[in-house]
């Protein structure tokens, strides 16, 4: 552990939905914070050297045999120590309490009281409150030498302390914005409780990044696939601020770009930074590699797979160009963020919902060492970063779009055909949003061609046999969760008419009007 690194808080996964969350509010009281999986044992978590640890929920019971367990001997390292839900449950049952299907569950917003002074948990909070819950086991009986801090109608014992063992469990989830000082919890356990000081922030990101990316590369050469996205944006001004001029940005032109990218990203790019940028025209290869498929899983493998292939390529010749002079290049930095791992089912755990071109996309045979700092991070926190290091508005507030580009938005085989027409209704919906002033206010807006879809319609009187578009904006905090946007009714209209009217393949506009969950943003 370098001189500049912060402790960590340790968030201990049982299969949450909201791991993350946790890691993020953590976070947010500028405490840093990284996710391990449940199976860590003491040994690890020592050689972590954690200021603290939080235990998850979870899906399961931890009387039904089998369930995930915590090694014991972590609640005996003297390290500070919350449960949530689960968490909270398996603490019980470690240290002698009890945990029973009592039958009473509660779901949602539950009113809760404070015992006495609450101690350090629940200090300086009112009696009365809301918290939000999930569960339908409870501890029926807190361990031996724990305050009982709180309780509910149906759950006598609603968190636990002992404040000398620094040992700490609510039923509730703190980490959720409907617990109503579910922050003020979280902020107790670190800063009181556990006395550690919020100090961690987006600066520290940097300095501690930039001294990891220093020992980790030494003299050694290093490219970074950029996108013109914010993520690969920010993760190559960390590396240049890191080791300057041993960095080459590679931007591929696979093909599935939108319309202008390739120019924009070449300008804005290289003016805004200085970073020396070598663009590589892919465009055949990935068609090729393309031809004839239309599994999505299978689209974003091929898709990573030539990404990476590509990235050879060019690392060789920027080896040839140095005349021999330069060694092998064996570093590829990527903007990699957290969501991107969780998704491809690289959390602790975590199903595989669609592979991510950067991560579950990558082939076997990759020869790089992968350069990833922003891989524990979101990308709200990925933005603070960029504009702590200077970059441009434009490029830090740039809404996102997948690497696998347009690729994953044809619904069926990718062709030159498909995408030209992609291309156009995309620039067509991208120029209305921005006219009416509405890119602040979404995430992003995916314009998707069901190419293999074809509906009935009639124009100039005459019979047309054409393509759906669907328009699919969205509004989110960090790509985990989103909802689709209210755009105003005119501004849809208006976009529909431009696209039935210009783009002559496509006779019918849609709107998409799911949320993630159940939906993702992207269509594949
Ligand atoms: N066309 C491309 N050329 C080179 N590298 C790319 C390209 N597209 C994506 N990448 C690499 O894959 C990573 C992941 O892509 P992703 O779209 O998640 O990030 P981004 O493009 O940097 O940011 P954003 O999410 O805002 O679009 C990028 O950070 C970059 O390293
Ligand atoms: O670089 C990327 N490579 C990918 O393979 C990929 N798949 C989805 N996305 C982006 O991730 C966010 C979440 O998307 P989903 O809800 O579709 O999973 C959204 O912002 C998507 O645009 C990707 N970005
Ligand atoms: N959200 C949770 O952690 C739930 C814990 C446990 N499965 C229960 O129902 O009580
Ligand atoms: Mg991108």
């Amino acid at each position: 552990m370098s001189e500049t690194d912060h402790r960590p808080v340790l968030v201990v996964d049982f299969g949450a939905q909201y791991a993350q969350l946790i890691a993020r509010r953590v976070r947010e009281a500028n405490v840093y914070s990284e996710i391990v999986p449940h199976t860590i044992s003491a040994e690890e978590v020592a050689a972590r050297n954690p200021a603290g640890i939080v235990l998850s929920g979870g899906p399961s019971s931890v009387y039904e045999p089998g369930s995930p367990d915590l090694d014991p001997g972590i609640l005996q390292l003297g390290v500070p120590v919350m449960g949530i839900c689960y968490g909270f449950q398996v603490m019980a049952k470690q240290l002698g309490g009890e945990v029973a299907k009592t039958g009473r569950r509660e779901y949602g917003a539950t009113p809760m009281t404070v015992h006495g002074d609450g101690g350090a948990l629940l200090d300086g909070q009112p009696e009365a409150q809301t918290t939000w819950m999930s569960h339908g086991d409870s501890v029926s009986k807190a361990p031996e030498g724990f305050a009982v801090l709180a309780s509910t109608a149906d759950t006598p014992v609603a968190a636990f302390a002992s404040d000398e063992r620094r040992l700490y469990g609510v039923q509730w989830h703190p980490e959720v914005k409907h617990s109503e000082f579910g922050q003020r919890v979280l902020e107790n356990f670190l800063h009181r409780a556990a006395g550690i000081p919020g100090d961690w922030n987006s600066g520290n990101v940097i300095a501690e990044q930039v001294e990891r990316i220093r020992a980790q590369v030494g003299s050694a050469r290093v490219i970074c696939g950029l996108s013109g996205g914010v993520d690969s944006a920010v993760a190559a001004a960390i590396v240049h601020e890191a080791v300057g001029d041993q960095l080459v940005c590679v931007f591929v032109d696979h093909g599935l770009l939108r319309a202008d990218e390739r120019r924009q990203v070449e300008e804005d790019y290289v003016a805004a930074t200085g970073i020396r940028l070598v663009t590589v025209d892919a465009r055949q290869q990935f068609m090729d590699a393309l031809a004839g498929v239309t599994d999505p899983e299978q689209k974003r493998k091929i898709i990573g797979r030539e990404f990476i292939r590509t990235f050879e390529n060019a690392a060789e010749a920027l080896v040839l160009e140095a005349q021999g002079e330069g060694e092998k290049v064996e570093f590829l930095v990527q903007g990699t963020l957290y969501p991107d791992v969780v998704e491809s089912g690289g959390g602790t755990g975590t199903a595989n919902i669609k592979s991510h071109h950067n991560v579950g996309g990558l082939p076997d045979d990759l020869q790089f060492q992968l350069v990833e700092p922003l891989r524990t991070l979101f990308k709200d926190e990925v933005r603070a970063i960029g504009r702590e290091l200077g970059l441009p508005e434009p490029i830090v507030a740039r809404q996102p779009f997948p690497g696998p580009g347009l690729g994953i938005r044809i619904i069926g085989e990718v062709t030159e055909h498909r995408l030209e027409i992609l291309r156009h209704a995309d620039a067509i919906a991208r120029e209305e949003l921005t006219a009416a002033g509405l890119d602040g206010e979404i995430w992003q807006c995916p314009v998707v061609l069901l190419a293999d879809v074809r509906s009935v319609g009639v124009q100039g009187d005459g019979r047309t046999y054409g393509h759906p578009i669907v328009l699919r904006p969205v509004s989110s905090e960090d790509a985990m969760t989103a909802d689709w946007t209210r755009l105003p009714y005119d501004v849809l209209a208006r976009i529909s008419n431009r696209i039935t009217n210009e783009v002559a393949e496509v006779n019918r506009v849609v709107l998409d009007v799911t949320s993630k969950p159940p939906g993702t943003i992207e269509w594949e």
